[in-house]
């Protein structure tokens, strides 16, 4: 299995990381065979997975779970699971509670926090506590309620120079790979460059160390709704949904089951009483 060593190996020669999420068994097995380097199981979980509107609501029952079901899924691929909204921000024993049921519970590879500067003294205490951590710059879902939507971040000089502080703190505090969300290509290729852990992005254009996109965006499973930075490699809804139709008309018309797909008996006899073995 790859390692946090092989993600900084790969990062020197120049070998980009190919990260994509995955929320159960059969995407994260899925995502193996495909030769995925990375699997993120991401708090979009809730958005994609369980139908709420943000990340905000989900919980790290909800993560363990999930994570559980794609190391299953997954045995030979590093997986890293998302801390949770707010389950981060208060005591340490309490960051640390979360961080040991996520790895030893559910058999996480590391964790990811949403924060620069301002997490770097927790991604600090946990790296010193032999805790693999991804940190998370840039749009940072977690917060939508204090950016007021889901923008591009880092346009403007401060906020690019202020990104690039965050970026440093995070490597300096032992983050092994920073995943940078939604700002200009420019800042992107910037960070890749002053920062010397890999920097994994998402909408941060074509020089970042490594990419990452949410499963159900790259497999077109109902994601109509995309930001700029997706690419639907292929559109599975209307594969699926043309499939249950016929599922439903079948039913609808006796033409399934078939023979192929029933049971029978030889012992018949007693169902005279009955009327009959009606075949
Ligand atoms: N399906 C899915 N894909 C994701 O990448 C994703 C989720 N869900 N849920 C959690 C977060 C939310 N994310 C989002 C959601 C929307 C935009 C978005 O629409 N951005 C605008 C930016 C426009 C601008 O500021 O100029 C866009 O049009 O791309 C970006 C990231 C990324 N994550
Ligand atoms: C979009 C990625 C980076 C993420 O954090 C998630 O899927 O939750
Ligand atoms: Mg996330």
């Amino acid at each position: 299995m790859k390692t946090t060593k092989t993600f900084k190996q790969m990062k020197r020669d120049g070998e980009p990381i190919a990260m994509l999420t995955a929320y159960d068994a059969p995407s994260a097995r899925l995502a193996e065979r495909a030769g995925v380097d990375m699997i993120l199981v991401g708090d979009s979980l809730g958005m994609v997975v369980l139908g709420y509107d943000s990340t905000v609501p989900v919980s790290v029952d909800d993560m363990v779970l999930h994570t559980k079901a794609v190391k299953r899924g997954a045995p030979n691929t590093f997986v890293v699971t998302d801390m949770p909204f707010l389950t981060y921000h208060s005591s340490f024993s309490e960051t640390a509670g979360h961080v040991r049921r996520l790895l030893q519970e559910a058999g996480a590879d590391a964790v990811k926090l949403e924060g620069g500067a301002d997490i770097a003294s927790t991604v600090q205490r946990l790296t010193a506590a032999g805790v693999p951590v991804v940190g998370h710059i840039g749009l940072t879902p977690q917060s939508v309620g204090v950016l007021g939507g889901y923008r591009v971040q880092g346009k403007a000089q401060e906020e690019g120079e202020q990104l690039l502080a965050d970026a440093q703190a995070l490597e300096q505090a032992g983050a092994f790979a920073i995943v940078v969300e939604c700002v200009p290509k420019q800042l992107g290729a910037l960070l890749a460059k002053e920062i010397n852990v890999p920097i994994i992005g998402i909408g941060a254009g074509a020089e970042t160390d490594g990419q990452v996109l949410v499963y159900h965006d790259v497999i077109g499973y109902e994601s109509e709704r995309v930001a700029k930075f997706v690419k639907q490699y292929t559109a599975v809804s209307p594969i699926i949904e043309e499939g249950l139709a016929s599922y439903v008309t079948d039913v609808k018309q006796r033409a399934f089951p078939e023979e192929a797909h029933t049971y029978t008996t030889n012992d018949t006899g007693w169902l005279a009483v009955y009327g009959g073995d009606k075949k």
